[in-house]
Formats: structure tokens, C-alpha cells, sequence
């Protein structure tokens, strides 16, 4: 299937074999990474500082990228950075790389060691941003350094962008970037970005872990609730309060689920192809989902990471109210935190939203909203997915079915959609639902093998996008 059964005309092939003097300082390198604190705590409050030191860290580590005649070095946004790879043959379409440098905050509590240590343990490398997302940024510099040192000239050309901003938004790093590639004409074959990965134990019953290439991304509303009401004495309290109306509403919210989306999106289209793998008599059902759709829509809502996927989540995620103990306050506000399933839009749920609160004294403030990201391709034609799929099998062998998804959290590609249809988000990371748990959570780590078969993953996914797909002919053709 796929860019199988095509003839490949390559440059010469670099074997993805590295001397145990580079592995020790490729790993060496993640670490000094991961010590500088580069943490976007509001898209008020980046610390800049870091982000100013992050960018002459990685002049320092990889200067061989820095000093290459066909790459072009840019800072964007003052902290953003972006690589023009100069490919030799300008016939082939470029792609693009994407990464991000800020890291959510993490306090010491509840960690083994603390967060910006970059401390190894047990052949874990531990630390805020090792699965999200420094990872994935040194290993694209590490890759392209290593291949730079051993030769190797690009024929396709392609681009690598590092947000500054993205856990808090990516306006001033992803945003600016694509503004600039489209102000150049530029238009992208595909893009590969952070946001799913080899996923291991997190269907039941599933026992061999699945690559998941999401080629969509759930929309999302950032929803204030604001409830006014006379202030007064506490002595003599009204019926109703301005927090005792809006802790209802918000309960309401809660407690009324969206509604069950399988079906739309391409969750079904995954399921159809791991089919096969699962035991009787899953496999049966899985196989005929047009006899057993509703069935499996509810066991999927069972588990509330696969409830995410089949649904647009609602999250309370701030309630403020009351200023002093025996002052009725006369204001008090929530905010929610809707994702937004690929078969429902903004205006959608805030018209169910609108009908589960059914109060008038409510008042609705969108902060921010977006509508679900669009469905790339994943057909046999689809040069970005089979890429991945084909280096996924080279890199993995032991991964039989790499399936198209939805990530449930949201990235820096959203904001290239102007540059091309082709947005896969992945990750060559096996992945258990507890480092799940760990991503903007405590004791995020990868292991030192992790991130070895992530820099071979880019080394050999570059090499393969330089490769000349041209059918050949069949035999009966003759
Ligand atoms: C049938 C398959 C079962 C699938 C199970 C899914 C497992 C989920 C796997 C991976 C999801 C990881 C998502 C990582 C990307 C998240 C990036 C992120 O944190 N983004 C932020 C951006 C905030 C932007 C400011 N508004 C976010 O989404 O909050
Ligand atoms: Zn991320
Ligand atoms: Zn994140």
C-alpha cells in the first residue's frame, strides 16, 4: 500500500547508525535543553530570559546547522526560529518540521527530581518538556546536524519552525511564521508536528500497541460565565447569590455531557483498521460497526481518555468570586474549557451550551474560539502520511497498523493551514496512558533509548522525502 510498490531513485543512503561518542552526546544535549527553563506561563508572561538563552543554546550544540551554506537561519517573533533548508531539486514541493520550545510550568512538588534538572535515571531522562516538546525539537536539529556532518545534500527542500509560544497560544512565534512563509509564496506539500504518538494500553483489550498519526485536532472555546447581583450584608442573605447561581450553572454543565459524536471524524476509519487485532469477539464487532456503532460509542465513553475522542469535552477550569466573609458578592465568574469534536462546530456548542445553562442571568463571554482543525489525507496519495507510515515501518517494525486520528490537544499547526492541506501530528515515541499523565503533569521523562529512535525516526524520515517515487510499471504492462 502506499509508496509501496514504487521505485525510489535516492541519493546515496546514510545508514541511521550513530558512534556510541555521538549517542552519549546527543543525550547530553537533550539535557542541557531541558535545564534551561524556557516557561510560558500566560501570553502575558513568557520568561524571555530563558527563551533568549534557548537560542544561543542551540547555536552552540548543533553549529554545524548554524553554518551550512543552504540553510537559512531566522529569528521570528524574537524567539521563534526558522530553518530554510535548501533542497538541490526545486522541482519537489517542500515540506515543513515543527516544534516548540516553551514548556508548560512545572513547581518541584510531587517530582522525583526536580523539573529543569535534566537529571538521568535508571536510562530515563527526566525533566519538563522531554516528551513535550524538546524531545521532538533537538531531535530534528540533532538529525539534520548529524546528517549535515556526514554530507548529505537535501533534494527536497524543507523548512523547521520552533514556536516560542505555544503552550499559551503561538500568536507571536507559529503565527508570525506562517504569515511570513505565505507573504513568500510558499506552499507546503505537508507538515509533521507534534500530537499523538505509538500508543500502548490505552484501548482494553488491545494488547499490541498502534501508531496513531492524528490528522485532525479538536477545536476549542475558552467560555466565561458572569453572573451580577446587588451586593449586600451576609446578615441577611437573599435567596440567591451571584456564586450560588453560577456554581449551578456550571454543575449543569458538568452533569450534561455533550453529545456523543462516533462516527463523525477519524476515529471509526481507526477502529475499522485495528479491527483485526483485537480478540474475539471485539474484533467481530469492531469489523461491523454498522450493526454495533452504538455500542462501541458507549464503551468509549467508558474511560475518559477515549470519552475525548468520541465527544467535545467540557471543563471547568476557573471559578472567581467573593471578597470578604460577610460581603454578598455582587460578581462571580467561571470559565470553560470546551474541546470541540471534528463533527461539531463553535457556534454549535455554544448553542448547547446556551440550552444546558438556560438561565438569563448568566451572561456568556467567548474568550477564545476555534472550530476543529480540517481531516488531512491518509490515503495512498497523501505524501506526508505515507512518509511517516513508511519510516514508521523502517524505524518499527513491530508496529503492524499505523491509523489515522484526532489529537485531543491542540498545537502550533493549527496555525499553517494556509500553507498546506497536509497536517499530521506524531510523535516516534511509544506512549502509556501514565506518560500521558506525566505530559503537563510530574515526572515527565523519556528514555534514553526513546529519544536515540526519535533522532534515528527524523534522520531517516528526511532521507525518505528525498526519495523519487515514480511507478513503475506492472508486469502485465510489459
Ligand atoms: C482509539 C485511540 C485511543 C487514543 C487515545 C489518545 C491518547 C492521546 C495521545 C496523545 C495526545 C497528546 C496531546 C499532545 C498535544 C498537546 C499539546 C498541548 O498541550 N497543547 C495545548 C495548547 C494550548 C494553546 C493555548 N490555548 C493545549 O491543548 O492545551
Ligand atoms: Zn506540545
Ligand atoms: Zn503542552
Amino acid at each position: 500500500k502506499g509508496l509501496r510498490g514504487k521505485e525510489h531513485r535516492r541519493a546515496p543512503r546514510i545508514p541511521s547508525q550513530f558512534s556510541q561518542e555521538e549517542r552519549v552526546a546527543m543525550k547530553e544535549t537533550l539535557k542541557g535543553a531541558i535545564q534551561i527553563p524556557t516557561v510560558s506561563f500566560s501570553p502575558e508572561e513568557l520568561n524571555t530570559t530563558a527563551l533568549a538563552e534557548f537560542g544561543e543554546y542551540i547555536h552552540k550544540v548543533f553549529p554545524t546547522v548554524f553554518k551550512t551554506s543552504f540553510i537559512r537561519h531566522e529569528a521570528v517573533g524574537e524567539y521563534s526560529h526558522l530553518f530554510t533548508v535548501q533542497g538541490s531539486d526545486p522541482s519537489l514541493q517542500p515540506y515543513m518540521l515543527l516544534a516548540h520550545i516553551d514548556v508548560v510550568p512545572a513547581p518541584d512538588e510531587g517530582w522525583d527530581v526536580p523539573p529543569f534538572s535534566g537529571l538521568e535515571s535508571d536510562g530515563f531522562i527526566y525533566g519538563r518538556g522531554t516528551l513535550d516538546n524538546k524531545n521532538s525539537l533537538m531531535a530534528i536539529l540533532q538529525a539534520l546536524e548529524l546528517l549535515l556532518i556526514r554530507n548529505y545534500i537535501p533534494r527536497r527542500s524543507f523548512f523547521i519552525a520552533l514556536g516560542h509560544d505555544e503552550e499559551v497560544s503561538g500568536v507571536n512565534g507559529a503565527q508570525k511564521i506562517s504569515a511570513l512563509l505565505q507573504a513568500r509564496g510558499i506552499q507546503l506539500a505537508f507538515i509533521v508536528d507534534e500530537g499523538s504518538f505509538i500508543l500502548d494500553g490505552f484501548i482494553p483489550n488491545l494488547q499490541k500497541p498502534f501508531a496513531m498519526v492524528s490528522v485532525s485536532e479538536k477545536g476549542a472555546i475558552n467560555l466565561m460565565l458572569q453572573v451580577n447581583m446587588t451586593p449586600g450584608h451576609s446578615s441577611a442573605p437573599p435567596k440567591e447569590t451571584s456564586i450560588g447561581i453560577l456554581a449551578a450553572a456550571v454543575s449543569r454543565l458538568e452533569q450534561t455531557p455533550m453529545p456523543n459524536m462516533f462516527g463523525g471524524g477519524p476515529l471509526k476509519m481507526a477502529l475499522q483498521q485495528l479491527a483485526n487485532e483485537f480478540p474475539f469477539p471485539a474484533n467481530i464487532v469492531l469489523s461491523n460497526l454498522w450493526l454495533f456503532q452504538p455500542l462501541v460509542s458507549r464503551l468509549m465513553e467508558r474511560n475518559y481518555i477515549t470519552n475525548a475522542l468520541v465527544r467535545t469535552t467540557t471543563a471547568l477550569t476557573m471559578f472567581n468570586a467573593g471578597v470578604k466573609v460577610n460581603v454578598i458578592p455582587p460578581v462571580a465568574q467561571a470559565t470553560i474549557n470546551f474541546r470541540i469534536h471534528p463533527a461539531q462546530t463553535v457556534q454549535e456548542v455554544l448553542k448547547l451550551a446556551k440550552d444546558i445553562v438556560a438561565d438569563d442571568r448568566i451572561q456568556f463571554h467567548v474568550l477564545n474560539a476555534f472550530d476543529p482543525l480540517p481531516v488531512s489525507p491518509s490515503d495512498d496519495q497523501a505524501l506526508g502520511y505515507q512518509l511517516l507510515r513508511q519510516t514508521i515501518q523502517s524505524v518499527f517494525p513491530e508496529v503492524n497498523i499505523v491509523a489515522p486520528g484526532t489529537c485531543i490537544g491542540n498545537t502550533d499547526s493549527r496555525h499553517y493551514t494556509n500553507l498546506t492541506t497536509g497536517i499530521y501530528r506524531f510523535n516516534p515515541i511509544y506512549l502509556q496512558p501514565q506518560s500521558f499523565s506525566s505530559i503537563h503533569g510530574i515526572n515527565e521523562k523519556i528514555s534514553v533509548q526513546a529519544y536515540e529512535t526519535q533522532v534515528k525516526f527524523i534522520f531517516e524520515f528526511i532521507q525518505n522525502a528525498d526519495a523519487d517515487p515514480r511507478p513503475v510499471p506492472h508486469l502485465h504492462e510489459l
